[in-house]
């Protein structure tokens, strides 16, 4: 549905994109992770035709950006997208189905989708900051976009929210919808997107599904023995871990080492209560890729 190749975008002597290649496929969701100057913002705005390219080539749906089968295809939210306070939701979408040519009936099944029924035709001025992304979710999807391009479509959302909010987002790619969406907050894409996409410095320095980058990255593995209190010296002694209260043994290994030390754990039999095996955070990965491609 997007296939961006080899993207490049420069303002003076900013390299904001460098060569960037991606693509999203129908019904995926990719996360496109970044600090702050990465990148990610323009090369949004590249891919709305909203500024070009400074070389390098964007297909949607297999057009242009900015062409008309384009610019049908997509829907964009913005990270703060305004709307007018003394409008009710339900006016607020109205005017944007009539906009866009469509009857503005549409408006109740498009709040009902977002859960807004309730609070439809209540002013937008006395909504929360949930319920006013919830409306601009409602407004990117008027059209029934096929790729949908979200710049940090949660931030400033309580968990629940966010949670409800990624439950749409679902639903939107099990019928097929591509999105990319943009975020900050590392832990809340692990879950929710398909693949993970890290710009830094404007260079696409890892682009692959979680548990890849996690292979690919080869970041130790962190096992935590919970033993039984009269065991835990026993246990920290035979498996050479560090004991870090009074029932717990943490320990440190390759991601190859893996099995072979959760089978030395359940050697111990009786002396243990529980193993918890921790991967590398999304954080830790966030770093490490961002780090190599600085070297
Ligand atoms: N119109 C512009 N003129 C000059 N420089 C720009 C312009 N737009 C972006 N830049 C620069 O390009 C780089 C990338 O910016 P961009 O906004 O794409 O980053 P971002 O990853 O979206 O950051 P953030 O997370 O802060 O929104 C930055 O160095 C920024 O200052």
């Amino acid at each position: 549905m997007l296939t961006c190749s080899r993207v490049t975008r420069t303002f003076g002597a900013v390299e904001a994109l460098r060569d960037v290649s991606l693509s999203v496929a129908e019904g995926e969701r990719v996360a496109l992770l970044g600090h702050n100057g990465a990148g990610k913002s323009t090369l949004m705005k590249t891919i709305l035709a909203l500024i070009p390219a400074t070389s390098g080539e964007i297909r949607v749906a297999g057009a242009a950006p900015g062409d008309r089968a384009a610019r049908e295809a997509t829907a964009y939210l913005p990270e703060n997208a305004a709307f007018h306070p003394a409008l009710t939701g339900r006016e607020q979408i109205a005017l944007y189905l009539r906009l866009r040519g469509e009857p503005a009936s549409k408006a109740g099944s498009l709040l009902e989708r977002v859960g807004l029924e309730q609070a439809a035709d209540r002013r937008i001025g006395t909504y929360s900051k949930g319920m006013r992304q919830r409306v601009g979710l409602a407004q990117a999807l008027i059209g029934r976009p096929r790729l949908m391009v979200l710049d940090e479509p949660t931030s400033g959302l309580d968990p629940v929210s966010r949670r409800e909010f990624y439950a749409i987002l679902a639903d939107l790619a099990r019928d097929g919808t591509a999105i990319l969406l943009s975020s900050h907050a590392l832990t809340e894409v692990e879950a929710r997107t398909d693949r993970i996409a890290i710009l830094s410095k404007g260079r696409l320095v890892a682009n692959d599904t979680l548990a890849n980058l996690r292979r690919e990255a080869g970041l130790p593995i962190h096992i935590q023995v919970a033993a039984r209190p009269e065991t835990v010296g026993d246990v920290a002694r035979r498996l050479d871990g560090t004991r870090v209260n009074g029932v717990r043994v943490d320990l440190t290994c390759a991601h190859g080492d893996k099995l072979s030390r959760l089978g030395q754990i359940a050697g111990l039999g009786g002396m243990i209560e529980d193993v918890e095996v921790i991967p590398p955070s999304l954080e830790d990965l966030y770093t490490h890729f961002s780090r190599r491609a600085d070297q």
